[in-house]
């Protein structure tokens, strides 16, 4: 079995995928924290022949796990963010700053899309890059909602946005606190991907395939007004295109890739961005 590992600032998430077939067998999440206890936090470690790491955690968390995975797996691979990788070269003027989740899911996504817009929505909502060609250009962060929320300290942080809400509903105003900021960071994320997506594309003169990923993703993609898919797996789709174990993963077919729309025309994005400015 491989073990993927993907430790975000939340969530420290997990699968496990058969090296012969290729299937995800299990998975799961646990609470990112200081230490891992194998057995409670991740799965028996005593089927796992091989690990792959993401993780944005603090190094020491990166450290203490790596150590624990040695002294009980063979093979370790650990994810960095380079110069360039897979055809992509890094927009980051010093790239091994970028956040190895982004790099992850952009390297994923070229791979599955070629030049592309790769957005993960989690604790943080970020947005990257890819000219077809393979030029990064960088990207945007902003707060995750869950972020967004808790920096509002108005007693509502645990009432979470149900995914399967309606956009339209959730951009409609508030009549309650509760409703009022759940409906505000939604719209103030949804607003702001799809702009930074119009923008860009028109900047860059091309449209190009969007694909979105993260806890948060399902219910950013009610409120999106552009073609695009999700890839819930995106991160681990950048550590199978990085580190290839299986044949599956080396013919480069990655898990649970999506497919990916089309995107609309850039004259018809660059009228959108038009008529917004109008307003
Ligand atoms: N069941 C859940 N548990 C925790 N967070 C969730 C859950 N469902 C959705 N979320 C949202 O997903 C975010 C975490 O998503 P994730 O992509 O795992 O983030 P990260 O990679 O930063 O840890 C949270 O900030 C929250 O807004
Ligand atoms: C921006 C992030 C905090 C997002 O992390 P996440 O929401 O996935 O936990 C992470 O990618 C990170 O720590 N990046 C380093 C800074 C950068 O990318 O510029
Ligand atoms: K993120």
């Amino acid at each position: 079995m491989i073990l993927d590992l993907d430790i975000g600032n939340t969530l420290s998430k997990w699968r496990l995928k058969d090296s012969v077939s290729s299937e995800i067998r299990s998975r799961g999440a646990v609470w990112t924290r200081e230490e891992w206890r194998p057995g409670s936090d991740i799965p028996d470690l005593d089927v796992v022949e091989a690990v792959r790491i993401s993780s944005v955690a603090r190094r020491a968390v990166l450290q203490d796990t790596v150590a624990l995975l040695r002294r009980r797996v063979g093979v370790v691979h650990v994810a960095r963010s380079t110069r360039e990788a897979l055809g992509v070269t890094n927009g980051y003027e010093e790239p091994s700053r970028l956040g190895v989740d982004r790099w992850m899911g952009t390297l994923a996504s070229y791979h599955l899309a070629g030049g592309c817009c790769s957005v993960d929505c989690g604790s943080a909502i970020t947005i990257d890059f890819v000219l077809p060609g393979g030029r990064h250009l960088g990207g945007y962060i902003l707060p995750g909602l869950r972020l967004m929320k808790e920096s509002l300290q108005l007693g509502t942080r645990n009432v979470a946005i149900d995914p399967d809400s309606e956009a339209d509903e959730l951009l409609a105003p508030g009549k309650n606190t509760v409703e009022a900021v759940n409906h505000g960071i939604y719209m103030a994320a949804v607003s702001a991907v799809n702009r930074v997506y119009a923008e860009v594309c028109d900047r860059e003169g091309v449209a190009m395939p969007l694909l979105l990923t993260g806890g948060d993703a399902r219910v950013i993609s009610r409120g999106m007004r552009v073609p695009h898919a999700l890839w819930p797996d995106m991160v681990y789709g950048g550590l199978e295109a990085c580190f290839p174990l299986t044949s599956a993963e080396r013919a480069g077919r990655l898990s649970g890739a999506p497919s990916v729309p089309p995107p609309v025309a850039l004259e018809k994005i660059r009228a959108g961005l038009a008529f917004s400015m109008l307003l």
